[in-house]
């Protein structure tokens, strides 16, 4: 930081006036535009990246780095070796070809990654922190990561700081800070200058990059961006961007070693035969052998699987992300498709949050208000003696629009509000009832002791010119009549009897039982020398005005969406801090408990029993109810107890931990705190409970695709080891010989040729079958088990088996068009001494259209290639593609020459194409009797 950090070194000491002189920024204004540019220029930007990225070259070289690259590039310097040796005429073309096919393979490799990685930075800008700045004397939201020292970071509760920053003022400021000090509860701050230099946790005048604002508001002025910050010193050791891998990953890792393994023995078996039966003596020939047993065994590992998988996760994710849900990091993805347990929050993500006051108890009767939504019309009715009762609700409501922080408002016409809904519904009900808005205007507020969900009431302190100083208070009605001393009747007040109170208590239940949020108001007269210490005790002796129900309609896609989950094995639990009677009305309604189900859980219940206990009673239990946020964690952990994978949602800062600790945590994207975001896997664009449920669909049609094209290549990769294993083994026994060189084994496929299947023709239908529509019915099936393998003992059965068919197959048209072996052959168009290369080309392009055919089928076990043949567009460009191709390595000059290829008669076509449609049919044959047999035991064994 050069000069600028011995002027902050000790910004602990000095007062905020000299650190901003220091910083050369003016508190009242911020920094300029240009001055930002400026200090970016010199600072770069705010980030923890303990070791810079890989430079491009770098990058591409990793594409080589695999064990058997490295025995194919050392094959190829053999053979180069041995060419020289032998005199160097003419070129070394299996060599150069092969190279160039690897160099090839290596470019298209790198650019899947890339593809990938601009994704995922994408995504990273989408779900960027953010900070809010005072910059040219306006207040702006910028990326916490354009953050530069000498900006004004203006904080409020539920921020994220952005960077290390002195503060200026700070007004009941506490910040967690756990990240940094291990120390759980908030720190307390203020912009007191300190006495000496302290630990970091002394330090009540600094707040630090990666800790939150968990209360009250402040601003500062930054003194260290990126690796400068406290957090910075710290990732210094740990790496953002290294990663443990995933389960899949380390399973396909497993895959590749495994199949790695199995292959180079296999291709020293082929090897050796091949040299046996050949009796192999130049060192050409042993060359060529070499060439051919490397190529198989790079040709039968996947290795181009992780690219692929990144960039199938990367464009799944994207597609998430434009239908609202946004995944922090790919491999969430992985873990959506094991939630087995959603627990949601109810006001506004599974209800509208949209409220309507409908009725108003009072102690003589009952107003009733008609009318939709937020204009102020409606017809009212009274029940009970009117007079009296419109007197007591015209109060009512006059507390309940003093002590709140909604406004409302008409824009053209149509009428709109600011603040929360459930304090904009009191001042659409005050202009409903004649005279309750006029009453409700001219109050100044003296103080107030503000909402919080663990409080559940508000109150102000109120100066009216004609009325004097008076308490509102509005809240929970069971914690506000707690409050209350007695009861609004018409001009008095009457003591709140044991009886009374029962009987406000059964019409509080009533209220909650028709699934309307129930707030009580209150007051009481005050004095202004209250003002000065107006806190929660001021909330005593209070005069209940009445009972106030709301109604927040659920969402209209909720319930159909909690049905979809649960057909999909997945519970819906709702945590909410409403009433436990409002809560179980609406979970009826929605779908989410059915008659008989277990009672509700409250926030006192949870508090009180222990963890095992609690674990029990969270497996059936689906509506927790006066839940604090804390408490959220231990709904959590009581449901990972019982080994669910819990997908939880949340939006203040008292969510995170919770949301830290969910499989997948929820952050509300609208109403969601950074924190929050920060601390989710997910944030949802528009809170909406649906969109879990489509994301977690969307999950597993991605885990379904990467499924697809793991069958494929595959199936694909044996069938190409089956055809050379068989070729050169059972193919020697049945006397396929080429009858230019009688007594010597055919080898069916030329190392060229097996890299070109490989690398050329099968990589386009694996990325289509990335971005594959839906074909099994996804949501048909329970979660996939956190430890269910991804390739499980029936579909290596599969693999197996179709690759068993496929060399078999191979050998078949082998024999077909070979003069001599069992079936004769069928070959009259190939001239004499070509015959060998034109069955060769036939079993190359045979087997090129056996996988592709095999691209048709993998895209389901069970459903038939005719279902959805025609929904994936990019899978028949793919397969397009790689047939013209095959038909250019046919028959264009140059690469016949590089692949050992002949050009082949519509005979050859017809025996090639007919493999083909051999494996689609006993495919389908297969599916068929799964379809027929898999009946029964669906349920059972789901795959
Ligand atoms: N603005 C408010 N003023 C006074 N009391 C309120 C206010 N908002 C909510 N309450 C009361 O506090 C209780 C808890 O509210 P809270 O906001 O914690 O629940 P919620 O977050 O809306 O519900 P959910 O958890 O389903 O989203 C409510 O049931 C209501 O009785």
């Amino acid at each position: 930081m050069g000069d600028m950090a011995d002027a902050t070194r000790d910004v602990t000491l000095l007062p905020p006036a000299d650190v901003t002189l220091a910083l050369a920024v003016d508190p009242a204004e911020g920094l300029s535009l240009a001055e930002v540019a400026a200090r970016r220029e010199i600072h770069g930007p705010n980030e923890l990246r303990a070791t810079p990225p890989d430079p491009a070259w770098r990058r591409f070289l990793r594409q080589f780095a695999d064990p058997l690259i490295y025995l194919l590039l050392a094959a190829i310097v053999i053979s180069i070796i041995a060419w020289a040796v032998d005199g160097a005429v003419g070129l070394p073309v299996d060599a150069t070809v092969i190279a160039l096919i690897v160099a090839a393979n290596a470019v298209i490799g790198y650019v899947q990654e890339n593809r990938a990685e601009r994704a995922v930075a994408a995504l990273a800008d989408l779900t960027a922190t953010r900070s809010t700045v005072l910059r040219d004397g306006l207040l702006t939201t910028v990326a916490s990561t354009d953050l530069v020292p000498g900006d004004i970071l203006v904080l409020a509760e539920g921020d994220a700081v952005g960077a290390d920053a002195r503060l200026l003022t700070a007004t009941a400021l506490r910040v967690q800070e756990a990240s940094l000090t291990g120390e759980s509860e908030a720190a307390e701050k203020s912009p007191q200058p300190l006495d000496e230099p302290g630990a970091l946790g002394d330090r009540a005048n600094m707040v630090f990059k990666g800790t939150a604002v968990a209360r009250g508001v402040g601003r500062a002025v930054v003194t260290a961006t990126g690796m400068d910050t406290e957090m910075g010193r710290i990732a210094t050791l740990l790496d953002e961007t290294e990663s443990e891998p995933t389960p899949l990953q380390r399973e396909i890792a497993r895959i590749s070693t495994t199949l790695g393994l199995l292959v180079v023995v296999i291709a020293v078996v082929v090897m050796i035969t091949t040299a046996l039966v050949n009796s192999v003596r130049t060192l050409e020939g042993a060359v060529d052998v070499l060439l051919m047993g490397v190529s198989l065994a790079v040709a039968a590992v996947p290795e181009g699987l992780p690219a692929i998988l990144s960039l199938v996760l990367a464009i799944g994710v994207q597609a998430m992300a434009r239908r609202n849900a946004v995944m922090k990091d790919l491999h969430s993805v992985e873990t959506l498709g094991s939630v087995s347990v959603i627990c949601s929050d109810k006001t506004g993500t599974l209800t509208k949050n949209e409220m309507t006051l409908r009725e108003i108890v009072t102690a003589s009767g009952r107003v009733v208000l008609g009318g939709t939504g937020y204009t102020p019309v409606g017809e009212v009715r009274v029940d009970g003696d009117v007079e009296a009762t419109l007197d007591e609700a015209r109060r009512a409501l006059v507390a309940g629009s003093v002590a709140n922080d909604a406004q409302l408002s008409q824009q053209d016409g149509s009428w709109e509000i600011q603040g929360d809904p459930t304090e904009a519904a009191f001042l659409v009900a005050a202009r409903k009832l004649d005279g309750a808005h006029e009453l409700s205007s001219g109050h100044d507020r003296a103080a107030e002791v503000p909402f919080s969900s663990e409080r559940r009431m508000m109150s102000v302190l109120s100066r009216h010119p004609a009325r004097g100083h008076s308490v509102f208070a509005k809240g929970a009605a069971d914690v506000l009549l707690e409050r209350c001393v007695s009861e609004q009747v018409a001009d008095g007040a009457r003591p709140l009897t044991p009886g009374r109170r029962r009987e406000l208590a059964a019409m509080v239940e009533e209220l909650s039982g028709q699934g309307y949020r129930t707030l009580g108001v209150a007051w009481r007269p005050a004095t202004a020398t209250e003002a000065g210490t107006f806190d929660e005790p001021a909330e005593r002796d209070l005069i209940f005005g009445g009972l106030v129900a709301l109604l927040d309609p659920p969402r209209e896609e909720a319930a159909a969406a909690i049905r979809e989950a649960q057909r999909a094995g997945i519970r819906t639990v709702m945590i909410t801090g409403d009433h436990p009677v409002t809560a179980a009305r609406i979970a009826a309604d929605l779908g989410i408990t059915r008659p008989g189900d277990t009672a509700v859980i409250t926030g006192r219940d949870l508090a009180d029993v222990d963890p095992a206990e609690l674990a029990e009673a969270a497996r059936t239990a689906n509506v927790y109810a006066r839940v604090a946020p804390e408490h959220k964690l231990r709904v959590v952990d009581a449901l990972q107890a019982d080994r669910q994978v819990v997908a939880m949602t949340g939006d203040g800062v008292n969510d995170a931990p919770a949301l830290k600790s969910a499989d997948i945590g929820v952050a509300m994207g609208i109403t969601g705190t950074e924190v929050t975001k920060e601390a989710g896997a997910m944030i949802l664009g528009d809170d909406n409970y649906a969109t879990i449920v489509a994301a977690v669909r969307q999950g597993r049609v991605i885990f379904d695709n990467i499924k697809k094209f793991m069958r494929y290549l595959l199936s694909s990769n044996m069938g190409e080891i089956a055809t050379v294993f068989l070729g050169v083994t059972l193919g020697t026994v049945i006397g396929l010989a080429d009858p230019a060189n009688p007594g010597a084994a055919v080898v069916p496929l030329l190392a060229t040729q097996i890299l070109w299947i490989n690398l050329v023709t099968d990589s386009g239908p694996a990325l289509a079958m990335g971005v594959d529509p839906e074909i099994d019915d996804v949501m048909a099936r329970p979660p996939r088990r956190a430890d269910d393998r991804i390739i499980d003992r029936h579909m290596w059965q599969r693999i197996l088996g179709i690759g068993a068919l496929m060399g078999l197959l191979s050998l078949v048209v082998y024999d077909l068009t070979l003069p001599g072996g069992l079936l004769g052959g069928l070959d009259r168009a190939a001239p004499a001494g070509a015959e060998l290369d034109t069955a060769r080309t036939t079993v190359f392009t045979a087997l090129v259209l056996m996988q592709l055919a095999n691209a048709l089928n993998s895209r389901s076990d069970r459903a038939s290639v005719l279902d959805h043949l025609f929904t994936n567009r990019w899978l028949w460009v793919s397969l397009a593609g790689a047939a013209a191709l095959q038909v250019a390595v046919v028959y264009v000059p140059v690469l016949q020459h590089a692949f050992g290829t002949a050009p082949l008669a519509w005979s050859h076509w017809a025996v090639a194409i007919g493999a083909g449609v051999v494996v689609i049919l006993v495919e389908e044959a297969v599916k068929a009797a799964r379809r027929a047999g898999g009946r029964s035991t669906r349920a059972a064994r789901p795959t």
